[in-house]
């Protein structure tokens, strides 16, 4: 079968390369992609998106092997319809790897048409690399790597205030765009690349906050084959999500006139607070994702539909939403009740097989950010612990010694984290007096949770108590306890 390129695409169309994109992961192939490319054919938005690769993997130039195409299956009930698309996106014109072209990279500054910056490199790529220099092809980080870009391009046309970007980070982080700004200002500072760059920044360019919300599992491993075959090519690219779709931009209202993308129908909000879209989201359903990972797969399921529609991990799940999640919230209850109901029915999509593992990846610092704000603020509003994410902490760290029933897990976090957890259940010794100090170790980890655990009343005894009950009666019996 031959592999998806444009000679079989059959409305093929090159655009001029007015994005640049620092990501080529499947959430921005089935979100940012998909609008552009919906805004090219329905609104005439005539911009192509060149990908940087922002790390060494050669992952891109495969894409390139596509001329940048890859087919989008989009499956999902709307207003009670079951829709099901499978579309071929064309907004992609290049990749390339700063590693290996990085001459290249610098020269998509210097195109005079460049207009948005757009990326999404995970909750770890918006970070400070003290090591980054100037000089280095190319930096280390992101935001050291687009510092870079900037000047170049600053310098390219001597500062002209009409070349500055609409800057628009994806990451899930809080103030994302705020956030990257005040990275690259720092390497303004260290590099002293002098106040008229830093006057362009701050005034041609504007740094927007953005929400984005798809659940996007990825390629469809066990359907991929019988995908290919009915559309009757191969593609590595392949990538599923859901039809819900949620972009939330924070910031000055001028780019709504060049990003059109509410104009054809799409759920793309231009606001001035993002906040309450931000807190309902990531506490509700990526809260209850990370809660339910480590209690649902060690029980012995493998997918989130699985999850809420078995009845004893469904009840978990509900009730830490519920229960635990909502009350510690402040938009109006029924707004929150409408949108846990929705995020629900979105967990149960039949057609997406959304595996638990693929949402495990640093659970440790998802747990810190989505779930701890809860547990944090429910112990203040009640004065007491909610029961559930006690207990999912517990279970995390049973599900950080990586054995289901004698299957290991594939853990994937930080170094650091996998090496603390080896050497604790490696040195394990079977005692209740181990278990507790397996708890105090994890609760005091400050770098992770910005605060000593321990220091919580009754979080350590909570904790140990949830995680010897696992140990000695197994998931199943466990977490049937704490629902009764
Ligand atoms: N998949 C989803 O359902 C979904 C939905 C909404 C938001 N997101 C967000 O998108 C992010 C990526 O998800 P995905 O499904 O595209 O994953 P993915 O593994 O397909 O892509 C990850 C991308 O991030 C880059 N990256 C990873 N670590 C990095 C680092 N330290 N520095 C720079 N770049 C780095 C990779 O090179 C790759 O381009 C998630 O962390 C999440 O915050 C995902
Ligand atoms: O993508 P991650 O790994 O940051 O988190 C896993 C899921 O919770 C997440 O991808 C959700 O599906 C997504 O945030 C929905 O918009």
């Amino acid at each position: 079968m031959e592999k998806l390129n444009k000679s079989i695409c059959k409305d093929y169309k090159e655009y001029p390369e007015r994005i640049m994109q620092f990501g080529e992961g499947n959430f921005l192939r089935a979100f940012v992609d998909w609008i552009i490319d919906k805004m090219n054919r329905e609104k005439d938005f005539n911009s192509g998106v060149v990908v940087v690769g922002p790390r060494s993997s050669d992952r891109i130039y495969k894409l390139n092997e596509q001329d940048g195409l890859y087919t989008l299956l989009l499956n999902g009930v709307e207003k009670g319809k079951e829709i099901s698309e499978k579309n071929v996106i064309n907004s992609i014109t290049r990749g390339l790897n700063t590693y290996r072209d990085y001459d290249e990279y610098l020269k998509i500054a210097e195109n005079p048409d460049m207009r948005f910056i757009i990326s999404n490199t995970t909750e770890a790529g918006i970070a400070f690399n003290e090591n980054d220099r100037l000089e280095d092809r190319p930096q280390e980080s992101f935001p050291g790597k687009l510092t870079a870009w900037l000047y170049h391009r600053y310098k390219t046309f001597d500062g002209d205030m009409k070349k500055g970007l609409f800057i628009l980070p994806c990451e899930l982080i809080d103030k994302n765009g705020e956030n990257l700004k005040n990275i690259v200002l720092k390497y303004v500072e260290l590099w002293n690349l002098g106040e008229g760059f830093k006057d362009w920044i701050n005034k041609a360019n504007i740094f927007y906050n953005t929400l984005v919300d798809r659940i996007v599992p990825g390629y469809p491993k066990g359907t991929a084959s019988e995908i290919e075959k009915e559309l009757g090519y191969k593609d590595s690219f392949l990538v599923e999500g859901e039809i819900f779709h949620l972009w939330v931009i924070e910031g000055p209202k001028k780019i709504k006139y060049e990003f059109p993308a509410d104009k054809i129908g799409l759920n793309v909000l231009f606001t001035e607070d993002l906040t309450p879209y931000r807190e309902r989201k990531v506490r509700i359903l990526n809260g209850a994702h990370t809660s339910m990972v480590p209690v649902s797969y060690l029980y012995g399921i493998d997918t989130v539909k699985e999850s809420v529609e078995d009845e004893t991990i469904g009840k978990f799940v509900k009730s830490v939403i519920f229960d635990e999640i909502i009350p510690t919230l402040d938009l109006p209850e029924e707004e929150l009740f409408d949108f846990a109901e929705d995020v629900l029915d979105r967990f149960r999509n039949p057609f997406i097989k959304h595996y638990l593992m693929s949402i495990s990846l640093n659970s440790m610092s998802k747990f810190e950010t989505r779930i701890l704000p809860s547990i944090l603020e429910y112990k203040n509003r009640q004065n007491k612990l909610p029961k559930k994410l006690v207990f999912s902490l517990a279970s995390l760290i049973y599900f950080y010694r990586g054995d289901r029933n004698g299957e290991s897990i594939n853990l994937s976090d930080d170094p650091e984290i996998l090496e603390m957890y080896k050497n604790l259940w490696n040195n394990y010794d079977g005692s209740d007096e181990n278990l507790q100090s397996i708890v105090k170790t994890v609760l005091g980890s400050v770098d992770l949770w910005k605060i000593d655990l321990n220091s919580i009343v009754g979080l350590n005894e909570k904790v140990t108590k949830d995680l010897t009950s696992i140990v000695r009666k197994g998931m199943k019996e466990a977490v049937r306890e704490i629902l009764r």
